[in-house]
């Protein structure tokens, strides 16, 4: 990483995105400036009030590609489609009919027999597309190198595994300042990149510039969706007052405490002690809680940010940190074991976990999520079919969530508009099955239109959203 001060980082990051055609348009100032944050290194503010929802930059992927994953989808390695897709004769990479002949394709096509040095590499092209993003890097030009040289970058030795499958497994032959390159740009991807969700999978990862600078809270003030151009697109989930920081979330928001802290420390290298992870109860979602053993009380941790026991909320018994712990992995581990079974989950969730843990537990909030999407989109579940009660379920494990979602401070998120599009169509289709009086048909219109609504302002901006959400959004213009 070059030495970085608050004014070269302003004036690299602009001219990037200026480059990039990110600017947003009709607007005299942006509404953020890089500083120095009291967390350590840099973080992003608010130059002015931010109202909910508003638009606050736009960000260009100056890297953009797949996930080191070992079962990649089959989708094309240039344009990330799913149609004609074959593998190209020369360099084994995955591509559609009318990327095969693109300058993109072809740039990386070159670059692939320069490197392979006589070996095959047609047979190996998956672990060949793992480690593509970071092979990227090499055809960057020279501004943007510089951008990604003043990114933060990760040390140590769990990091930069890609060079390894490349020289080692791949056998590309590169110079010594290519290959600690590459290591500095894994690194580099390792600190700062994110999740990209394109053609509605989340196997591709990308390095935002800007994105790159916003620090974590465990309760964000701004949300991410990425648009048909792959940009990231973000907007302010609550009102942000002047010079306050932008914070993001590099966890789930829907995570208890324990496993936020542990996925930060193991991948991002800090200890969170926001508001959030100091609250034994964070925020009264008792979302990493456990059921007291003694009465019908939550177990919740006395210091969540140490190693200490926990203690019931009613009886005040004290329960050693290796019981709870061996209580939350032993739901945990059950979680991985569902796929979309809805009637071994239900009876999972209402029959057995319930008895360990309180119904807004982690656990219990991820198999609502699964009934969620379940209920209305699998067959013989499909939502005109399914029975009122189910339909009632569903409505109320979206209100459930949503409601969680308020108590975590969240405001405007991705997820608060997928459930808010659920909810909809849940009353769309109770409304459809019952006759009600004019009052209860009344305050069904009115939710389910503010439901839409709400969805709509969120997802407007989401590439990956259905193609019936898409819909409502392009009618709504
Ligand atoms: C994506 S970078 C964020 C920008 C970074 N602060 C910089 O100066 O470039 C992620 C790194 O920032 C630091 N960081 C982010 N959020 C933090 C927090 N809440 N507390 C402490 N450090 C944090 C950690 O070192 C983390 O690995």
């Amino acid at each position: 990483m070059v030495s970085r001060n608050e004014e070269k980082l302003n004036s690299l990051i602009k001219s990037y995105l200026k480059k990039y055609d990110c600017c947003i348009s009709g607007r005299s100032q942006d509404l953020w400036c890089i500083k120095q944050s009291p967390l350590g290194g840099f973080g992003i503010f608010a130059t002015q009030d931010i109202e909910p929802g508003e638009l606050i930059f736009l960000d260009h992927p100056v890297l953009l590609g797949p996930r080191y994953l070992n079962d990649l989808p089959d989708n094309c390695t240039t344009c990330y489609c799913k149609v004609n897709i074959k593998k190209c004769n020369n360099c084994g990479l995955l591509v559609c009919e009318s990327c095969s002949i693109s300058e993109n394709h072809l740039k990386e096509c070159n670059l692939l027999q320069k490197l392979k040095n006589g070996h095959d590499l047609l047979e190996k092209n998956r672990q060949l597309t793992k480690c593509l993003t970071p092979l990227r890097s090499l055809l960057l030009d020279k501004e943007d190198l510089k951008v990604v040289a003043s990114l933060k970058s990760h040390k140590g030795s769990q990091h930069g595994y890609e060079v390894h499958t490349l020289t080692e497994d791949l056998k590309l032959q590169f110079s010594s300042e290519e290959k600690e390159f590459l290591y500095f740009v894994c690194t580099v991807l390792d600190a700062n990149a994110y999740e990209v969700s394109i053609e509605s999978c989340d196997s591709n990862r990308g390095l935002y510039p800007l994105g790159s600078l916003s620090n974590h809270r465990c309760f964000p003030n701004v949300f991410h969706v990425f648009d048909e151009k792959h940009r990231m697109v973000v907007r302010a989930s609550v009102f942000i007052p002047k010079n306050t920081e932008l914070f993001n979330s590099y966890t789930i928001l829907l995570w208890g405490t324990i496993t936020r802290i542990t996925h930060l420390k193991n991948t991002k290298h800090f200890i969170c002690k926001c508001d959030r992870c100091k609250d034994p109860s964070e925020f009264g979602t008792y979302l990493s809680s456990v059921k007291c053993k003694k009465c019908p009380g939550n177990l919740l941790p006395i210091n969540p940010l140490q190693n200490s026991n926990w203690q019931c909320d009613t009886c005040t018994s004290v329960e050693p940190l290796k019981e709870v712990y061996r209580t939350l992995s032993l739901v945990g581990s059950v979680l991985r074991g569902f796929n979309n079974e809805f009637e071994l989950i239900h009876r999972f969730l209402t029959k057995k976990l319930i008895t360990l843990v309180p119904d807004s537990n982690q656990v219990a909030v991820e198999l609502k999520k699964k009934i969620i999407w379940i209920l209305g989109y699998e067959q013989g579940y499909l939502l005109h079919e399914l029975p009122l009660e189910l339909l009632l379920l569903k409505r109320q494990f979206c209100k459930d969530i949503l409601d969680i979602l308020i108590k975590l401070k969240r405001g405007k998120c991705k997820l608060r508009g997928l459930l808010c599009y659920e909810l909809y169509l849940c009353t769309e289709e109770l409304k459809l099955r019952q006759n009600f009086d004019q009052c209860d048909s009344k305050i069904f219109e009115d939710d389910s239109k503010a439901n839409l609504l709400e969805a709509i302002d969120i997802l407007k901006y989401d590439s990956s959203v259905s193609d019936s959400l898409r819909q409502k959004i392009n009618e709504n213009q």
